[in-house]
């Protein structure tokens, strides 16, 4: 009689009656075979569950907003907050970097002086499309700027003379300094030459072509001038890596020892590389060039801005133009770069109660930086997927500057196009949106110089032409943009009035967002 207690499975794997040794032999060598294939699906399943977990714990962060909207800024004051480490020791190979951004200005200081003794009118910035007479938001009036005509030079007293000559002959050597520059960061021929070639292929996310149809604005001149001299570089990581350590892989000076410095006291330290040679040597030089009110009056008659630009460290020359210099934070904050394609930083953030995520302080960040240029824009599409949140970077000084890269669109209104592009894209939805109107300081200097917002941008009415009814104007713009285009109109979006080279009140901002952000990602991941 059968028992009812009989394990059927047990019956099932019991060994034969009357297995001879061969047939044991064989069984026993096909029961290991396998529970090694068993033993190898376990493994990878708990291998797969821990990337997924490792990935559904990371914190996927994505910067983004037009060229020169403070992106790889605001990437660097969290770098440096809460990256402290890493931060430290990346400052110094930072220098070349700041080297670069001071010889920009210069050579454009001597691009001007050269046009200037060459009697070469003043070139109006122009695009080929002024006929298009489309109407956005914005219109162009720009009070009081008329490009000059070709004979505005010809009746005024020369401004320059045989000492601006010889100035430009002594600062020279700076031009292949520049160069050297270039070649140790790594930036290609191909990254120089997208510098002036920017298509308007690709709209603000690749959907619009430029509508504002208006008029080249007064700052364009000066903004492409210096613009020309702009580089980026497609790793930089690999970039600042060649750098890091200042005088390690940088050539060391060949020649500079016979040439006394120019402020005479001849150089002294023999443990340093060519460019900073040379940099330093060229200083009394740069201050005397800055310092000049004719080389001011042909900026100024030239529409050249030095001082707005991108990476302006004239000012500094004095401290930057040194054999021991070492950037700063603030230095390497105010530092220009164009970001090509999409860089990767991963951080680890620690991060005290209440957001333990399974007892551990840390989480994992991955910050993503892109390029905000038209022609960069095609990149960010793939990153949108399963992004925790997007840090979107709208310089509000710009309401009245035209894209770089296409001439015919209005900042302000590029911003507001990209925003809602991102608001309504369906791979975005769960995303948390932290809007950054950024350049405040530059807005409020601008206000103050008596540029008037309501020329540039009619519907601002009468309103008070002050940084905060300003900011407050275009913070209901941006939201009346994420209400329009979310399907439930409810969606939160966080703003914030930005100034991100201020690493000060930035840090305070970055630490309320980092909060926000990861309270949104605990919840999205069930975790709280
Ligand atoms: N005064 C001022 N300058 C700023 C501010 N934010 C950024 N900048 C400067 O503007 C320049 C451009 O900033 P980036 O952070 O390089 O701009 P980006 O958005 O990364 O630009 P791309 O890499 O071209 O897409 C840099 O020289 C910054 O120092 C700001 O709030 N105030
Ligand atoms: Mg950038």
């Amino acid at each position: 009689m059968k028992s009812f207690d009989e394990d059927p499975l047990d019956r099932l794997i019991r060994p034969p009656p009357n297995e001879t040794p061969e047939e044991r032999a064989d069984r026993e060598r096909k029961e290991a075979e396998a529970r090694r294939v068993s033993d190898e699906i376990d493994n990878d399943i708990r291998k797969e569950r821990a990337a997924l977990k490792k990935q559904q714990s990371t914190v996927r962060v994505l910067l983004l907003g037009q060229s020169e909207s403070g992106k790889s800024t605001t990437l660097k004051n969290f770098r440096m907050r809460f990256a402290p480490e890493e931060w430290q020791a990346e400052l110094v190979s930072w220098r070349a970097v700041i080297q670069l951004n001071l010889i920009r200005s210069v050579l454009s200081i001597l691009d001007a002086i050269k046009a200037e003794l060459d009697n070469e009118p003043n070139q109006p910035f122009l695009t080929g499309d002024e006929d298009d007479e489309t109407e956005f938001l914005f219109s162009d009036s720009e009070p009081g700027h008329e490009p000059q005509s070709s004979s505005a030079n010809s009746n005024t007293r020369p401004l320059l003379t045989g000492q601006h000559q010889l100035l430009k002959l002594r600062l020279a050597p700076l031009r292949r300094v520049e160069a050297d520059l270039k070649k140790q960061l790594g930036a290609s021929a191909e990254d120089e030459l997208a510098d002036g070639a920017a298509s308007d292929e690709y709209g603000t996310l690749g959907r619009f072509g430029g509508d504002g149809g208006l008029a080249p604005a007064g700052g364009a001149l000066s903004k492409k001038m210096t613009r020309s001299r702009e580089f980026s570089v497609r790793r930089l990581k690999d970039a600042l890596t060649r750098n890091t350590s200042g005088t390690g892989t940088r050539s060391p000076r060949s020649h500079s020892r016979s040439r006394p410095n120019s402020d005479g006291s001849g150089s002294d330290n023999d443990d340093v590389d060519e460019a900073t040679d040379v940099i330093a040597n060229c200083r009394e030089d740069i201050k005397t060039l800055w310092s000049d009110p004719a080389v001011g009056e042909v900026l100024k008659k030239r529409d050249i801005r030095l001082e707005d630009s991108a990476g302006f460290f004239l000012d500094d020359v004095d401290r930057i133009a040194t054999r021991e210099y070492v950037p700063s934070d603030d230095d390497v904050v105010r530092a220009r770069l164009r970001t090509m394609g999409v860089q990767e930083y991963k951080i680890k953030v620690y991060q005290p109660t209440p957001f333990l995520v399974a007892g551990s302080g840390i989480t994992d960040w991955s910050l993503y930086d892109v390029g905000g240029s038209r022609t960069c824009r095609h990149a960010w599409v793939p990153y949108f997927d399963n992004v925790t949140a997007i840090i979107f970077l709208a310089p509000v000084s710009c309401f009245d500057e035209r894209l770089l890269e296409d001439s015919r669109i209005n900042r302000l209104e590029d911003s507001f196009l990209l925003w809602r592009d991102v608001c309504s894209n369906k791979l975005l939805e769960k995303t948390s949106l932290i809007l950054f109107m950024n350049k405040c300081d530059l807005l409020k200097r601008k206000l103050k110089m008596g540029v008037q917002v309501k020329d540039h941008l009619p519907s601002y009415g009468d309103r008070p032409n002050e940084a905060p009814s300003v900011v407050k104007y275009l913070k209901d713009k941006f939201r009346d943009i994420v209400r329009a285009n979310t399907t439930d109109g409810g969606r939160v979006a966080y703003y914030y009035a930005t100034s991100v080279t201020d690493i000060k009140t930035t840090y305070a901002t970055l630490k309320t967002v980092k909060d926000i952000i990861l309270r949104d990602h605990l919840k999205s991941a069930d975790f709280v």
